[in-house]
């Protein structure tokens, strides 16, 4: 079985071509960095290593890799994969279907018969579906029908932690992990690739996929914003902050109720989920930094992602949600210099105000409860009111 996995990065060489190679996939990356791809071809293999309690080290081995930018390279290694990935950052896949569009279509000039499958491991909600789309703008009808019959198009869920490495790397591609993985796939769109090793294969994604943006993701961005606030640098020294601590495990009990009354989700398997990634952001090892998971504010801020997605999904179910709120309120107060989309945001704030500027970056109602609820929390944060700095004191 042939695979091809767009974006060596983090998630692409420690977890997805991990298990690619892991499940006997002859492996090629693509990537739009030279310098990266030029490694991965000289070298050939990679170590992963796990940090947990005890260090472990695999090899990954046997790897090619093309640049995007090498079409015909591309094409060829597209013409008879058996499977595509992509993690290539969310913001990515729009363009990305149009380059994926033309490789597929000279692939059913060579090779029509041979069925496979595309699946983007994004940390976004249903990200397979935005790429199918991409990839079928504007398409002739033939082209659309050739798809239908001969590429599936799984959602998935992916959740492993790879942190930039903060160890002694003996090759520049080496790549430290978690221990701790899950990749979520939509059976039901499963054209060929079906035994993947360490894929949890569901029927109903939605609630696998939620749980895990809402808890995982909602609350990272949470103790990302809030740590960096309080001076913090990594992950596990923020989480240990008790006033960040009660914030986190709020954020995760609001979010657990409502996925409870939308998926009858068992509430006390959403405790379990929640405890346990406590524990994992408490991992010393991974030495994550908070500016690598608050990156990009405008997207995790926006309409359909980690924060704004369980705040909709509590006020539908009329559960409380002033810890998400507060959530949302740190993302807008987050002004690291050096994140292009936090400038951004801050610069909004500074010309628009406060409430416009939540209005704009989340999508929601103007004048709604709940754009006066984060401006208010955004307020008592950065100290622009008499209340108190921080609401968990
Ligand atoms: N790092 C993590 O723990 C996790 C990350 N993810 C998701 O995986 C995706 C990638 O994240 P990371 O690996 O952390 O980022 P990263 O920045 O380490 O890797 C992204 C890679 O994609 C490449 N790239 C960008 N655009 C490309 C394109 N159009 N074609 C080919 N390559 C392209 C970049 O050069 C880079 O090597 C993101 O959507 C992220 O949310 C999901 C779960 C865990
Ligand atoms: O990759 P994104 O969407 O920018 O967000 C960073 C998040 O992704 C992860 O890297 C993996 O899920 C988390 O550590 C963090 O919550």
């Amino acid at each position: 079985m042939k695979a091809v996995h767009f974006g060596a990065g983090n998630i692409g060489r420690g977890f997805i071509g991990y298990l690619l190679s892991k499940s006997g996939y002859d492996l090629t990356f693509v990537d739009i960095s030279a310098e990266l791809v030029g490694n991965l071809n000289r070298l050939g293999t990679y170590k992963v290593v796990s940090l947990g309690g005890e260090k472990r080290e695999e090899t990954v081995g046997g790897i090619r890799a093309v640049v995007l930018q090498d079409d015909s390279g591309l094409k060829k290694a597209v013409e008879d994969a058996d499977l595509i990935t992509l993690s290539i950052g969310a913001n990515h896949l729009k363009d990305t279907g149009k380059v994926l569009r033309d490789a597929l279509q000279e692939r059913r000039s060579r090779n029509p018969e041979q069925p496979l499958d595309v699946i983007a491991c994004e940390n976004a909600l249903f990200a397979t579906d935005l790429l199918r789309e991409s990839v079928e703008e504007g398409a002739a009808e033939d082209f659309q029908n050739y798809l239908r019959k001969k590429v599936g198009f799984p959602n998935c869920a992916v959740d492993r932690i790879v942190p930039n490495a903060s160890v002694q790397k003996e090759s520049p591609i080496d790549v430290s992990v978690e221990d701790f993985y899950e990749w979520d796939v939509e059976s039901a769109k499963v054209k060929v690739n079906s035994q993947i090793r360490g894929v949890n294969y569901v029927e109903n994604l939605a609630p696998y996929l939620k749980r895990k943006i809402f808890l995982l993701n909602g609350a990272h961005a949470l103790i990302s914003y809030a740590g960096y606030r309080k001076q913090y640098r990594f992950v596990h020294e923020a989480i240990r902050d008790p006033e960040i601590l009660t914030a986190a495990r709020e954020f995760h009990s609001e979010a657990a109720r409502a996925l409870h009354l939308e998926y009858s989700m068992g509430e006390s398997d959403l405790k379990q989920y929640s405890e346990k990634l406590i524990a994992r952001f408490q991992n010393p090892y991974l030495k994550d930094e908070l500016t690598r998971v608050g990156r990009d504010p405008v997207r995790k801020l926006s309409n359909n992602d980690r924060l704004v997605s369980p705040l909709l999904m509590c006020e539908k179910h009329g559960v409380e949600c002033g810890g998400i709120l507060y959530a949302i309120a740190s993302g807008f107060a987050y002004d690291f210099a050096d994140d292009p989309k936090a400038v951004e945001i801050q610069k909004s704030i500074r010309e628009n105000g406060i409430e416009n500027t939540v209005q704009r970056f989340t999508g929601l109602e103007k004048s709604g409860k709940l754009v006066l609820g984060i401006a208010e929390r955004y307020r008592q944060i950065t100290g622009k009111d008499s209340c108190s700095r921080f609401p968990y004191q």
